[in-house]
């Protein structure tokens, strides 16, 4: 398999440290508001990248982390007057809703900086004892002079980098460069005893801290948008190896910045589109589909009628799944992979072997689905097995899509329910208990369904 790396700027053969086994780590949100389309991006290829390589038979680690303190998520609590925890704490429930919906797996483990803060602490002080770290008025900085391999992964100059004029020039750090491991409380703020005062963890630390601690000094794949290359990556590569003496990952991915007309999608410019409303209007389906069909490393627009365009497509899909279940009264019946089933799990595994080429894939999908059109008109039942399973079986679950039945599932439920219902108050009827049967009728209405007697029996509609 070949991944680019961002280190080595080149596409490179993936190979693991132990055989058949990856350890990787993704950074996470930082918990202080609902997560946008952009934040959705490395959510939803990471997890189908970690569904590709299970599906080929590797033993995956995937860490992704949690940021629950931060100076955004302090602002947030005193805008609310609340403490911080509530902040952090609400918008990781909000986090695991929006994930479920998309239908994005758990990682193994979610570690929170705030569960980290004695670990971070030690960190720092080999840091200082080794000579790359310094304390200065209760904060601590990194050296960044002191770390040789500085700016490689971002491919940049240490020196072009000090005559950027972002960098903020200030009496307290010996170079501008230095970045903050450890902040000095000011009055009011969270804060953790520490042998510099009471203070708390800078913001790359807490990702050399914890992916350390559960994937070890050195591990396989470090991922994250590239938006985060520098200086967040950057730094947290200097931190680790200038404490261990070792490569901190070996392999770099990272993915394209979700735009809205130009602009990166970000909360800080405004321009976000919450996943849940998108996921709403849209499906999850037509949401993953609308990311995984550009190459994760690319740019990507979002547009309202990028995402219409999708859902035709996605529906057309969702068609044929059911259609072919309705062939088959519900269940579509196994079928031993046949040659033109292996051929195309061998295409999917190739271009997904290159880069995790999704587009290829996606485009396969639809193509399939097609076929799979074809054979139900035709009634040719051992190519709508095949197709159908390709879908549902193999090319879907890779992706993490069309697992679900979107289109019908939430029908049937509601059907279902509105069933138990309409018997309940048939019931309440014939024992003449009218207020309750009335109740039902007048509280379904306030809800807009609206009960009707048929000569079928009872029906509802949704107004
Ligand atoms: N527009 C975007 N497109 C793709 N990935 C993004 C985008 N914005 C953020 N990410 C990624 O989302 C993950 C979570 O990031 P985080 O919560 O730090 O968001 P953020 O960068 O602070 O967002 P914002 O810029 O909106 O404040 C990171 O991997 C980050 O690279
Ligand atoms: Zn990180």
């Amino acid at each position: 398999m070949k991944i680019y790396d961002t280190l080595k700027g080149e596409l490179v053969e993936f190979k693991p440290i132990k055989e058949k086994e990856v350890k990787m780590y993704v950074c996470g949100p930082t918990v202080y508001n609902l997560i946008h389309v952009g934040n959705g991006r490395p959510m939803i290829v990471f997890d189908a990248f970690r569904r590709f390589l299970e599906y080929t038979g590797y033993k995956v680690t995937m860490v992704q982390n949690f940021t629950d303190i931060d100076d955004k998520i302090i602002n947030k609590a005193i805008e609310e007057n609340v403490p911080f925890e509530e902040v952090s704490e609400r918008y990781i429930t909000q986090y695991w809703k929006d994930a479920q919906n998309l239908n994005i797996r758990a990682s193994n483990f979610h570690p929170k900086t705030t569960n980290y803060v004695q670990e971070i602490i030690k960190f720092i002080e080999d840091l200082i004892k080794k000579g790359y770290a310094y304390e200065s008025n209760g904060d601590v900085y990194f050296e960044v002079r002191k770390f040789k391999d500085y700016g490689k992964l971002s491919h940049r100059n240490i020196d072009d980098m000090k005559s950027g004029a972002r960098i903020e020039v200030s009496d307290i750090k010996k170079d501008p460069l230095d970045f903050a491991l450890w902040k000095n409380a000011k009055p009011g703020e969270p804060a953790w005893e520490s042998p510099w005062g009471n203070g708390r963890p800078g913001w790359h630390i807490e990702c050399s801290v914890m992916s350390g601690e559960l994937l070890g000094e050195t591990f396989d794949i470090h991922a994250g948008g590239n938006d985060l290359v520098f200086p967040h990556h950057e730094n947290e590569r200097a931190q680790s190896m200038a404490r261990h003496g070792k490569e901190f990952a070996n392999y770099w991915m990272h993915n394209g910045m979700i735009k809205v007309s130009g602009d990166k999608m970000s909360k800080s410019i405004g321009n976000i589109w919450l996943i849940r409303d998108v996921v709403k209007e849209f499906g999850a389906d037509t949401t993953k589909v609308f990311i995984l069909s550009k190459h994760y490393r690319t740019p990507l627009d979002f547009t309202k009628e990028g995402l219409e365009e999708q859902k035709k497509s996605v529906t057309r899909v969702q068609n044929s799944l059911i259609e072919a279940e309705k062939y088959f009264n519900g269940t579509v019946p196994f079928i031993k992979n046949t040659e033109y089933m292996k051929q195309t799990i061998n295409n999917m595994k190739e271009a997904l072997s290159e880069d995790f080429n999704t587009p290829k894939v996606i485009a396969k999908i639809f193509e399939v689905s097609k076929n799979l059109n074809k054979a139900i008109t035709e009634k040719n039942e051992q190519q709508i097995k095949e197709n159908y399973h390709l879908i549902k079986n193999e090319m879907g679950p890779v992706l993490g899509i069309f697992e679900k039945n979107e289109v019908t599932t939430n029908d049937s439920k509601m059907d279902k329910v509105m069933e138990v219902i309409i018997n309940t108050r048939k019931k309440a009827k014939k024992e003449k208990n009218y207020e309750m049967s009335d109740y039902i009728r007048e509280e379904l209405k306030k809800v807009g369904i609206i009960l009707k007697d048929t000569p079928q029996g009872m029906e509802y509609t949704i107004q």
